[in-house]
């Protein structure tokens, strides 16, 4: 069965979502892109919560979220349930992340990393595996 990824991003994420639905599609990932679907003006909330919501319910089996600094994408998916969320600017944290903290949500900050960079972020993030152990213990005591 191919691996569910949710998708979206307000106007200042727009350009790097697209491009990455095409990497993902390129790929053979499956994508639910839940918007913003132009440049025009819009808040970021509206689409990380249902990118949030569908990792939250197993609708999806991780999320890519991208804004102007990627900050409002992760304070909102991070409200959700089982949702850990993680603002991301260069590959080698898209890969801590994975390792140490098991994220299952990527926010990308399109004003201050390269295309090139958020793409490498995105396919490390999918294909780095949680190392589990001394890291199972600390992420288990995130959920209060
Ligand atoms: O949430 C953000 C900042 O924390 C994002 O970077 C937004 O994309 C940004 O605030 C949008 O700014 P704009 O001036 O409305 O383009």
């Amino acid at each position: 069965m191919s691996y569910q990824i949710a998708i979206g991003a307000d106007h200042a994420g727009f350009t790097y979502k697209e491009a990455i639905k095409n990497w993902l599609e390129e790929h053979n990932y499956t994508v639910t892109d839940f918007g913003t679907y132009s440049a025009d003006s819009a808040d970021y909330a509206d689409f990380a919560h249902p990118v949030a919501s569908a990792v939250e319910t197993g609708k999806a089996d991780r999320g890519v979220l991208v804004c102007g600094s990627g900050q409002g994408v992760c304070m909102t998916a991070n409200k959700h349930q089982g949702v850990r969320a993680a603002l991301v600017w260069q590959p080698e944290i898209a890969e801590l992340t994975r390792q140490h903290n098991d994220a299952n949500v990527l926010c990308l900050p399109e004003r201050f990393t390269t295309l090139a960079d958020a793409l490498a972020c995105v396919q490390l993030f999918l294909e780095t595996e949680f190392e589990g152990g001394r890291h199972q213990r600390r992420v288990g005591k995130i959920a209060c």
